[in-house]
């Protein structure tokens, strides 16, 4: 009985996904622990962020809004995009506010002044964006931002009243030099210096191994992290943040690899790059822990 109720199952989330135009991979490993649904408790939402990056044009990124707008969110998934600062108000204006928020890609550490060239948070809450990604490793690797730097933009972000997408991940090199844990630690203790209220904050775990290489972490080499990640909170912030806190993973994640790692316990969501640029395959991922549930 179970294996035909299984078998059900997964022929439910073929056609899910094929309706989005998602080719078959076979099946996707459902044995992973659904814990988190009850960790993450009924305010708690699968997160789903995509990072458009630097990319779009007024004509993509309109046919972008129309292919998201035309698609469904779960209700127990958030979904939040990036844009450019130039497409921000557009896309703020235009996405379905029903089922999608917007974010900025980052902002300054200062408030409103004479920093030319950046953006403050003030003008995102004034116009009206609530969300920023802070720390991406672009940044840290194109913009020299420290920890310290990324720490000072979450504390600003956050007294202004924005929430934050946080990120951090560790380099090939330091990944097989063994300093994973080392610079993971050191990227989140800044961090934890400058803010106490985690309430407003999603961290993103994104190695920068995986980062636009097509070379996506496995679901269990996600977890593993992901585990570690929720133990640090334990014991260095509190058991109630460590809890409640959304850990996401991003780097090369897709249409068809997103629900298997969906289906880990502590993977709260995922932070899209390239796959976010494609709405089919955007809305696939948005749904996949809808997937991963079934
Ligand atoms: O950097 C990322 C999201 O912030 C991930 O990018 P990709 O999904 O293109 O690997």
């Amino acid at each position: 009985m179970r294996v035909q109720v299984n078998a059900f199952r997964r022929t439910l989330r073929a056609r899910a996904l094929r309706s989005h135009g998602v080719p078959q991979v076979g099946t996707a490993s459902q044995q992973g622990s659904r814990r988190h649904l009850t960790r993450m408790g009924c305010d708690g939402k699968f997160f789903v962020g995509g990072n458009w990056k630097s990319n779009g044009t007024k004509s993509s990124v309109t046919k972008l809004v129309e292919e998201l707008n035309a698609g469904s969110v779960p209700s127990n998934t958030e979904v939040v995009c990036a844009p450019t600062f130039v497409h921000l108000p557009y896309v703020s204006e235009t996405l379905d506010a029903g089922k999608f928020q917007v974010s900025a890609q980052n902002c300054w550490v200062e408030g409103y002044g004479a920093y030319t060239g950046e953006i403050t948070a003030e003008a995102l809450g004034d116009m009206s964006v609530n969300w920023v990604i802070l720390g991406h490793s672009e940044r840290r690797a194109l913009n020299g931002e420290t920890n310290e730097f990324v720490a000072d933009k979450c504390k600003k972000a956050l007294d202004t009243g924005l929430s934050v997408i946080a990120c951090i991940g560790e380099t090939l090199e330091q990944r097989e030099s063994g300093k994973m844990f080392e610079v993971l630690d050191a990227q989140l203790a800044a961090i934890a210096g400058k803010i106490d209220d985690w309430s407003s904050v999603v961290v993103a775990y994104e190695p920068v191994w995986a980062i636009g290489t097509g070379v996506v972490a496995t679901p269990d080499q996600a977890q593993e992290v992901h585990a570690y990640l929720r133990k640090w909170f334990a014991d260095n912030v509190s058991p109630s943040v460590s809890k409640s806190l959304r850990v996401i993973y991003g780097g090369s994640v897709n249409a068809e690899n997103c629900s298997d790692l969906a289906t880990k316990e502590d993977v709260d969501g995922f932070l899209v790059g390239g796959a976010s640029l494609k709405g089919p395959d955007f809305l696939v991922i948005a749904n996949a822990f809808e997937m991963a549930r079934a």
